[in-house]
């Protein structure tokens, strides 16, 4: 790495101790950046790198609940505003036990890049708590929803931050945070929040628009080789939103999905995937995915722990977690024949696999631009709420389709010019910093 990086990313590392997914996204975008630093001296001289890597705000706050047995529960909720150059702070809430700073950090550094792919005027942030839903009753989400908002309430809004869901947030639970974000500031302000209902503010596609846009963007990927999805074998981890919306996509483009997988094991369906079954399992039963294969029969079959990158396939769309496909898996998906990667989830990829990726010369979609189509269909949902209308399925799907072709074919562009051609990792990064980085240098230093 070029000296003014390495020295940047070593003072990251060193301010930031410990928060290790903070700063392998830091990391990869540095690399990323190393030919836009040599072309353009000024963004070091105005310390735009610098000041990107320094959220704007970092909030933490106590979350007290009472659960069904009326013990007193205590979590702790985090929202970091990261960057608001192009817009308000966008981006989700994570509800997970494995939520810590570090994570919300690394998550909210990706939207930064992520939003201004997407050509919207957003800024980027993220927050969570380390809340686990699963096994909770409807009583206590809600009930620990209200106490989170109940801090949140005054650092949000529709002109400063605008949170949606991610990780173990869904229409439940945006319900409960809008519920009480209205109760405590006696107002209908439907641009607080993206996700929400039909009825009460929310957009048409919002729910598919993550997993929809991590095809197509795999289907422009596969374009540029004169392919398409149509035939593909794809293999899908997870099973949650994105997973799931990605899975129907691909089907109805004509490709066999044959995996979905969660945290304790995996299922493989030859002949393709039921998803009215996965969907009444996951979305509204909220159970395990060894029963997908239970009620299915078939070929199907589940597959205690091991990972869903050892069964053949020629696309994978990793939608689980991060990390979640690491070096080894790489090796395996590319010696199955493997043709394109596009991720649904957040930096599913370590580095490693990413970079084996890369080498071997597959199609790689990096999660900044291919699941780009959640958040921009939620800066959809705010020029919906902004106008008081509402627009048909058709007309929000045409919109995501233009602007995921617009994101993969900014990458692609960018990826050329600056000397990588066909490596959307550098493409991705540099375009989404160099709209960032000019907005910052006409604001000032802030
Ligand atoms: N919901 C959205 O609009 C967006 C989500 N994402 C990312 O997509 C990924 C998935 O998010 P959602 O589908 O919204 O969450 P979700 O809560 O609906 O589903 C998460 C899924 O991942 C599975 N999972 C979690 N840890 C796992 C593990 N260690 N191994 C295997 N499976 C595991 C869960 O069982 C669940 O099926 C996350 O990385 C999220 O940040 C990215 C862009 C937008
Ligand atoms: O829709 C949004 O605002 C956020 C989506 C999100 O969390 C993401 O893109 O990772």
């Amino acid at each position: 790495m070029e000296a003014s990086l390495e020295k940047l990313r070593e003072e990251v590392l060193h301010r930031n101790p410990g928060e290790t997914e903070f700063h392998q996204a830091v990391t990869e975008v540095l690399e990323a950046l190393e030919p836009v630093v040599d072309r353009h001296p000024e963004y070091v001289e105005h310390g735009i790198l610098r000041r990107m890597c320094e959220p704007e705000r970092q909030i933490i706050f106590r979350v007290p609940w009472v659960d069904d047995s009326g013990e007193v529960q205590i979590n702790r909720g985090f929202r970091v505003e990261f960057n608001s150059a192009l817009g308000p702070y966008k981006g989700g809430l994570r509800f997970h036990p494995s939520v810590y700073l570090g994570i919300i950090k690394f998550l909210g550094f990706e939207q930064v890049y992520k939003n201004a792919l997407t050509g919207m005027p957003i800024g980027g942030g993220k927050g969570g708590s380390d809340f686990n839903p699963a096994g909770r009753s409807d009583g206590e989400v809600m009930r620990f929803c209200q106490s989170f908002m109940t801090e949140l309430y005054r650092h949000i809004g529709e002109y400063t931050d605008v949170p949606a869901g991610d990780v173990g947030v869904g229409a439940r639970e945006i319900g409960y945070l809008f519920g009480q974000y209205k109760r405590l500031t006696n107002r209908f302000e439907a641009g607080v929040l993206t996700g929400k209902g039909l009825t009460w503010g929310g957009s048409l596609v919002r729910t598919e628009a993550t997993g929809y846009g991590a095809v197509m963007f795999a289907n422009s990927m596969l374009g540029t080789k004169g392919e398409s999805m149509d035939g593909q074998k794809v293999l899908i981890s997870g099973s949650g939103n994105v997973a799931i919306y990605a899975a129907a996509k691909a089907q109805s483009l004509g490709a066999t999905v044959v995996t979905a997988s969660d945290s304790s094991g995996y299922v493989v369906d030859e002949d393709g995937l039921d998803l009215d079954l996965l969907k009444q399992i996951k979305e509204v039963e909220r159970g395990r995915i060894s029963e997908y294969a239970q009620r299915r029969g078939g070929r199907s079959r589940y597959v205690e722990g091991g990972s869903v990158w050892d069964v053949p396939g020629t696309v994978a769309i990793p939608s689980a977690t991060q990390n979640e496909l690491d070096d080894a898996a790489a090796r395996t998906l590319i010696k199955n024949g493997v043709k394109a990667v596009s991720e649904g989830a957040n930096m599913p990829s370590t580095q490693k696999a990413t970079e084996l990726f890369l080498d071997a010369g597959i199609l790689f979609g990096p999660g900044k631009a291919a699941n780009a189509g959640g958040v921009a269909t939620s800066a959809l949902e705010m020029q919906q709420n902004a106008s008081r209308d509402s627009w048909t399925f058709d007309y929000t799907h045409d919109r995501l389709e233009a602007i995921m072709a617009d994101v993969h074919d900014r990458c692609m562009a960018t990826a050329d010019e600056y000397g990588a051609p066909g490596n959307y990792v550098v493409g991705a990064n540099i375009a989404g910093f160099l709209k960032v980085a000019d907005a910052m240098i006409a604001q000032g230093i802030v």
